[in-house]
């Protein structure tokens, strides 16, 4: 169905989407408190039966086994990182052995810059934008510093026109030859525009220049062909759209052109598995994205993700994209119709090849809208200083629950509840 022609604002037009939604049996797995619509996926994802179930079996094989949990019993340990690879590598476009579930988003970034950031004769600037998360900023800046450079000069912001989004033109014209680098959000985490990553790919390699991408905001919610783009790498946490739990162990691609390269931290996980309990002072480093592990994964935190990614090896990448796209121009199309009045702005781009899955709406009472929205049961995320980020998912999200959330937003609105708020952030969302 073309939503943008049939689209009417009531609970039977939601209830008939929700009839058509072939996804829709997928809600039943996951932790939905029924007093509560939850819109924050986007932030952090909620756990499945399945996402438990593998945690419950991995601590049953540390209860049975021991040490040797690392070989044998339902999830052998020490092949859990790759294992989880292979299981991801279908959502964003690889062969198995270029992705490897290891370390977090921070910690893989270090990692990729100090394996990738290779200063050369002119060639000594990163190039990254002013929108990105803080977290990957400060990551650059300290890997500048470790080279002698001073981050002011080194590191390139290319600005945004708006705030809200960024112009690949923009990107293409500060690809400059003193660029050696290059690090861009896939989508972004404020008003989810998706970056054009294979045009951004082959222009930064015409100029000879590396690029990798940082996924967080895309995996699990759009599908990506890193490989076929040629991507040099990628990384991403597993615990927003995947579901793979707090703090759950990130991911990182390395295009297998680049397999040979030495880790610039390396550690011992990153060693060829036969190798690895030789125990000699030369590392062997893998002969596949693994070698960029450093050590022992977080097994418990890997766990779940095997549940995790099961849902999605069914559901198929695809079929959730298009569930999203269609949700959330549902939820875009009711924004207008019922709260045109209140004076919100969409601040996510309209066109589907250009949004991720989240819709970023921005008001100047953001803060308390959220404490109000909070207070009616409905789960939003607020970012400093006007955004509110909802997060219909398709695989626990229904129409239903949308036409619900906006109903709500509608009186909030109409009564002034958010008055009674501070129009201040809280301390994470
Ligand atoms: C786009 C992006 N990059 C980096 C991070 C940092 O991730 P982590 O704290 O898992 O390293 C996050 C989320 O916190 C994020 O959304
Ligand atoms: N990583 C987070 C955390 O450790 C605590 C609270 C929230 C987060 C997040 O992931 C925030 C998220 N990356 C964002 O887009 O704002």
């Amino acid at each position: 169905m073309v939503l943008s022609n049939f689209f009417q604002p009531t609970l039977d037009f939601a209830k008939q989407l929700d009839k058509e939604d072939n996804l829709s049996h997928f809600r039943e797995e996951f932790y939905l408190k029924p007093d509560s619509i939850y819109m924050d996926g986007n932030s952090l994802g909620l756990l499945s039966r399945r996402a438990e179930r593998t945690l419950l079996e991995s601590l049953a094989d540390w209860k049975e086994h021991g040490i040797d949990g690392w070989t044998q019993g339902n999830h052998p340990w020490f092949t859990l990182s790759e294992k989880l690879g292979e299981l991801s590598a279908p959502l964003i476009g690889a062969s198995p052995d270029e992705v490897i579930v290891t370390g977090s988003t921070t910690v893989n970034l270090h990692q990729l810059v100090a394996t990738f950031y290779k200063p050369e004769g002119a060639r000594t600037k990163i190039l990254a934008d002013e929108l990105t998360f803080p977290s990957d900023i400060y990551a650059l800046q300290s890997q500048i510093r470790i080279h002698g450079y001073d981050p002011d000069t080194h590191l390139i912001r290319v600005k945004s026109r708006d705030g809200r989004f960024l112009e690949e033109d923009d990107i293409i014209e500060a690809m400059a030859d003193d660029i050696a680098l290059i690090i861009l959000p896939t989508v972004l985490y404020r008003s989810g525009q998706i970056l054009d990553m294979k045009r951004l790919t082959e222009e930064a390699h015409r100029r000879g220049i590396l690029i990798g991408f940082d996924g967080c905001h895309s995996i699990g919610a759009i599908p990506h062909s890193f490989s076929e783009w040629d991507v040099d790498f990628a990384y991403w946490c597993n615990y927003k759209h995947l579901n793979g739990g707090p703090g759950g162990v990130g991911g990182l691609f390395v295009n297998r052109k680049h397999f040979g390269t030495n880790p610039g931290l390396a550690g011992w996980f990153g060693s060829r598995k036969d190798k690895q309990f030789d125990m000699e002072h030369t590392l062997t480093p893998a002969e596949s994205a693994g070698a960029y592990q450093i050590g022992t994964p977080h097994v418990l935190s890997l766990a779940p993700l095997l549940g995790s990614l099961e849902i999605f090896s069914e559901a198929g990448i695809a079929n959730i994209r298009q569930k999203s796209l269609q949700i959330n121009q549902y939820l875009m199309n009711l924004i207008e119709h019922e709260l045109a009045d209140y004076g919100f702005i969409i601040g996510s781009p309209r066109e589907d090849v250009r949004r991720g899955g989240h819709v970023s709406l921005e008001h100047e009472e953001a803060a308390r809208i959220c404490k109000a929205l909070k207070k009616n049961n409905v789960i939003p995320d607020f970012r400093a200083p006007n955004i509110i980020r909802l997060a219909p998912v398709a695989l626990y999200t229904s129409y239903a629950e949308v036409w619900e959330v906006i109903q709500i937003f509608k009186k909030i609105m109409a009564e002034e509840q958010y008055k009674i708020f501070h129009n201040e952030r809280e301390v994470v969302a």
